[in-house]
């Protein structure tokens, strides 16, 4: 019996979780045949903690705590300005955006990493106004992470609203919406409060046979989803550094442009290092005729380079035994959960099937706040989404099922004592 049918039998009868024998494998004999145990050992984590929101920032590997400190000592404080030669730091976009591209089914040069996913948004989705000229609308889905419609906004002030028509709309209508007049169809492919994963290949070529090109947000997809974007014919993508790859806060972001596009497409913010020739300084701007065309400024090479340096946890690993690690564990963990009578007031609120979820599950609670404080502060590092969220991401390359069962355990005692209910848990802070 799989674990996902130990949870769906768990579901379908409550107090086959709540007898004498649980039907769960144990934690030791899963993490023995766990393919990708011996991962752990590249990262550095606390030992006292479980970290359950690698899906927001990833904690630090080995190889880029090293990579860091080479680059401030050796490149930066050795070799100067020689570095951008010598270290070749002028050619780490496109080879961070390289190693990037096998995790998204993508041949090299169509890939590049920079800015962060809110900028990159802003240049694919002008970029795709551009190539679908006399078409207004740009539809995408009304709990989609704010950023991304934030920047359909500030684009709309910049055009003129009359120009351009962005309809937001829930999940379920969002296929049915599609038509001739439909420009852009703008989504994530994973949810960050559900974690309810859509069917790129699907919606890519439902929008696509209206004639609209598709822009997917990997954001909580890269590195942890098997993709193919080069294979479902996607027109454009961007992704995140900081979460599932592990490049450090901050780290820049990527662009995907399928190469069908980069000879006709023009992306708004022209800067020097997009230029043909940056080097040749002419005040006139030709755009690179390749994925160089999507950088503006200077790349940041301290965290690029970390970044760069994360990547290589990816070398010997196979993105589809990730993937179904993640449902495992979030399966083991769903389950297990059910065999503790304190944590039946939790609801899960991410879908069942594999196929519609990421590698996050998502728990409604009216006191999801406090509780994920008090998780925090003991040592199981959850994350809070407003209003009602509890939110647990199952990162494949350091979590184990021993460490679930720790933090359940834990989660249970806080949940049977009500130790959530302490005043020092209900401060609210700037970052939740
Ligand atoms: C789906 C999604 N898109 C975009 C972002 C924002 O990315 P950035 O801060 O790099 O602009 C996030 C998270 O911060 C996200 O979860
Ligand atoms: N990018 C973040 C940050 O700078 C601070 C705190 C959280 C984040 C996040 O990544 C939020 C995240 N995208 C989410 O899915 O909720």
């Amino acid at each position: 019996m799989s674990l996902l049918d130990v949870l769906t039998q768990y579901r379908k009868d409550p107090s086959l979780a709540a007898g004498p024998a649980s039907l769960l494998p144990d934690a030791e004999t899963l993490d023995q045949s766990d393919p990708l145990r011996h991962k752990r050992d590249e990262f550095l984590l606390p030992a006292q903690s479980v970290y359950l929101d690698g899906n927001s920032l990833g904690p630090m590997p080995v190889a880029a705590r090293q990579r860091a400190q080479a680059v401030l000592d050796q490149q930066w404080g050795e070799d100067l300005i020689c570095s951008w030669n010598k270290h070749s730091w002028i050619d780490l976009p496109q080879t961070v955006g390289d190693k990037i591209a096998p995790l998204l089914g993508a041949a090299p040069g169509q890939v590049i990493c920079c800015d962060s996913v809110s900028i990159n948004l802003f240049k694919v989705l002008s970029a795709a106004l551009g190539l679908n000229p006399g078409r207004r609308k740009i539809v995408s889905q009304r709990d989609n992470f704010p950023t991304d419609l934030y920047v359909v906004q500030g684009l709309q002030q910049l055009l003129g609203d009359a120009q351009r028509e962005l309809e937001v709309l829930p999940e379920e209508e969002i296929e049915g919406a599609l038509d001739d007049q439909v420009a852009v169809l703008l989504l994530t492919q994973v949810n960050f409060r559900s974690g309810y994963a859509h069917d790129i290949a699907r919606l890519t070529r439902a929008a696509q046979a209206h004639g609209a090109l598709v822009i997917w947000d990997l954001a909580h997809s890269t590195g942890v989803m098997p993709l193919e974007l080069d294979q479902w014919n996607v027109d454009f993508a961007v992704g995140c550094g900081y979460k599932y790859l592990n490049g450090g806060p901050g780290a820049p972001a990527f662009v995907y442009a399928a190469l069908r596009h980069h000879a006709a497409l023009r992306q708004p913010v022209a800067g020097w290092m997009g230029h043909q020739s940056p080097f040749e300084f002419s005040p006139e701007y030709t755009p690179a005729g390749d994925i160089r065309q999507f950088l503006a400024g200077t790349p940041p090479i301290l965290s690029m380079s970390v970044l760069d340096a994360a990547l290589d946890v990816y070398r010997d690993v196979d993105i589809r035994q990730v993937k179904q690690k993640a449902l495992d564990l979030a399966d083991y963990f769903a389950a297990r959960m059910m065999e503790f009578p304190s944590l039946q007031s939790l609801e899960l609120a991410t879908p069942l099937a594999h196929i519609e979820r990421g590698a996050q599950l998502a728990y409604v609670h009216p006191q999801a706040f406090a509780i994920c404080q008090c998780l925090i502060a003991e040592g199981v590092i959850a994350d809070f989404r407003a209003p009602n969220i509890l939110r647990f991401g199952f990162s494949p390359l350091y979590l184990s099922f021993r460490d679930l069962d720790k933090a359940l355990e834990r989660f249970a005692v806080i949940m049977k004592e009500e130790l959530y209910a302490l005043p020092e848990f209900n401060v609210r802070k700037k970052v939740t």
